[in-house]
């Protein structure tokens, strides 16, 4: 490989990282979910191999296991589809056109007039690239290696997009939207690009489940008639249309209620939870061989699910945190020797910490949950505070909410969909600190601020309005082409398709050897805490 021109060219160069972790448990706070292994700091093993448990499978001194692992990754990121269980359904040309005309009919959507000449379809061949960066060794920052020699192989998933042949005849179908778990910004954005681009190919039978999985049973609650017209202004505030909701019933009369209402496609907007939920509804329909087509699209501000660049709501959410920041800037700032602390969201993921405190420049010291530290002792976080107050004034502390578990009593209770309630950490830390510096007899102003159902609650801003936009019109290409099980994210910017197992079998975490920790470390300038 060619080398940059250099002032130096230092053979043998090494760089020690301080804040490099030996082992950490990457696990969920949902038993249901639950998977913990560890991943060693020399040799990070790929997620995706540990996830499907084949590591031990794979002998790395036979001269055909990148081949092997390739025809295993391809088994792996195949997408399901309608064709797997019912083998005789048959595929018709797409009646989503990229050409449009004007409705013949004004008024009446799927009129739409197709150019037969217009090829701007995606091939079912198309892929987009997982990796793109060649780590030459195990141990240069966030490598993520297959094997021990850091080996490239080429990892390809599945393009998103419109495909020319669709396996649904648009007059038959019945298609329903529903929104589960935790709100997130954005949610309204995809509802309306779902049902719009539904309209487009064509179909008039489109419903809102109400509030979550729950909407399927409760005899209470019925379904949203949904069109253009009443999706046309819903992303202009933020929450769901439909309402969400934890817990529910079982998959199986999730299934039953299918059938029942005769829904053949079945967009869910979820985070883990609801997509082991949507994998369990599609396996089901499989079971019963029904011609049904369930497609997720990834919600969660955390950004804890796998392989992709990021969900939906998470840049609103770090955009919206700013403000939270600031005001404890400020806060702390203009007292005599203050102290702010901000609890952000991130159930197992510090992401949402991690870039707000790296887009406000005003944050000394990031708490998340990959990263373990200690508040008392001489290398604690308090210690280090003192050290802040007696050297600039003023400290501000950005803490994950699920930092720092290990420091709290554990209450063992659980919320509706099974997730564990965590105890508050930035109470904790705001309580220790108090008492630290009356303990110390130094004076010390602490505010605690937790924006967390403000920052949930917002409408998308414009980058998301653009990534749900996009997530919704995929979600149904998806369904058209007939795929089920799947999920929709970006991939190096590109959209992809995902069987949703790979997604969710376990969070994505940040990497305590990613540039990006390191980088949010180099601008807080927090030393160790462990
Ligand atoms: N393992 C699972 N299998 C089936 N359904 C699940 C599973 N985990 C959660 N769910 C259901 O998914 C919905 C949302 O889950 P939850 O964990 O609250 O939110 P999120 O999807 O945002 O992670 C709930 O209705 C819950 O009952
Ligand atoms: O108060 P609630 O509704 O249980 O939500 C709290 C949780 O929601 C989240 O913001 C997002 O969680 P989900 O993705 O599971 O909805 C978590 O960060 C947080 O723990
Ligand atoms: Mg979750």
């Amino acid at each position: 490989m060619d080398t940059l021109p250099h002032v130096i060219t230092t053979p043998n160069l090494t760089t020690t990282f301080r804040h490099g972790l030996t082992t950490s448990t990457l696990r969920y706070s949902n038993p249901r979910l639950f998977r913990s292994f560890k991943v060693a700091n020399n040799f990070r093993v790929s997620s995706e191999l540990k996830s499907r448990n084949n590591t031990t499978t794979i002998d790395y001194t036979d001269p055909d296991w990148k081949m092997k692992f390739t025809e295993n990754f391809e088994k792996r990121f195949r997408l399901p589809h309608v064709t797997d269980t019912l083998p005789d359904s048959v595929s018709m040309p797409s009646t989503f056109c990229l050409k449009m005309r004007t409705p013949v009919k004004s008024g009446v959507p799927g009129n739409y007039q197709l150019d037969e000449e217009w090829n701007g379809y995606i091939n079912d061949n198309d892929r987009v690239l997982l990796k793109t960066i060649y780590h030459s060794s195990p141990t240069s920052a966030g490598a993520e290696c297959i094997d021990p020699g850091c080996n490239w192989v080429e990892q390809w998933v599945h393009r998103a997009g419109p495909r020319k042949n669709i396996y649904f005849k648009p007059e038959e179908v019945k298609a329903a939207i529903v929104t589960c778990g935790g709100l997130c910004p954005g949610l309204n954005d995809v509802i309306r690009q779902i049902v719009i681009t539904l309209e487009i190919y064509g179909v008039k039978k489109i419903v809102g489940i109400p509030f979550g999985y729950r909407g399927f049973t409760n005899k209470e609650l019925t379904e949203v008639p949904l069109s253009r017209k009443v999706v046309q202004n819903i992303h202009l505030s933020g929450g769901s249309l439909l309402g969400v909701s934890r817990g529910g019933p079982d998959v199986s009369e999730i299934v039953d209620s299918l059938e029942e209402r005769g829904i053949n496609m079945l967009f869910v907007l979820g985070g883990n939870g609801t997509h082991a939920g949507a994998n369990a509804i599609h396996n089901e329909c499989c079971k019963r061989r029904l011609k049904v087509s369930i497609i997720g699209v990834p919600k969660t501000i955390d950004n804890d699910i796998l392989l992709m660049d990021k969900t939906f709501g998470f840049d609103t959410a770090v955009e919206e945190a700013q403000r939270a920041i600031n005001a404890a800037y400020i806060e702390a700032h203009s007292a005599y020797h203050g102290i702010g602390i901000v609890k952000l969201m991130g159930r197992s993921s510090g992401f949402i910490a991690m870039q707000s405190s790296l887009a406000s420049g005003q944050i000394d010291i990031c708490l998340i949950p990959e990263v373990p530290f200690n508040l008392h002792g001489p290398h604690g976080v308090l210690s280090h505070l003192k050290y802040l107050i007696e050297s600039k004034g003023s400290a501000v502390v950005c803490v994950a909410e699920g930092a720092g578990q290990n420091l709290l009593k554990k209450t063992n209770a659980t919320d509706a969909s099974g997730n564990v309630i965590f105890g508050d950490i930035g109470v904790y830390i705001q309580q220790e600190t108090k008492k630290h510096f009356k303990e110390i007899g130094i004076h010390a102003d602490v505010k605690y601020i937790d924006p967390t159902y403000m920052i949930r609650a917002c409408r998308a801003n414009a980058s998301d309005g653009i990534l749900c936009t996009v997530l919704g019109q995929n979600a149904v290409h998806g369904a058209f082409a007939g795929f089920s099980g799947i999920t929709v994210g970006t991939c190096n910017t590109h959209y992809a398709y995902f069987p949703i197992p790979e997604v969710i079998s376990h969070p994505q975490l940040v990497d305590p050897n990613s540039r990006m920790w390191h980088r949010c470390l180099t601008s807080t300038g927090q030393p160790d805490f462990d």
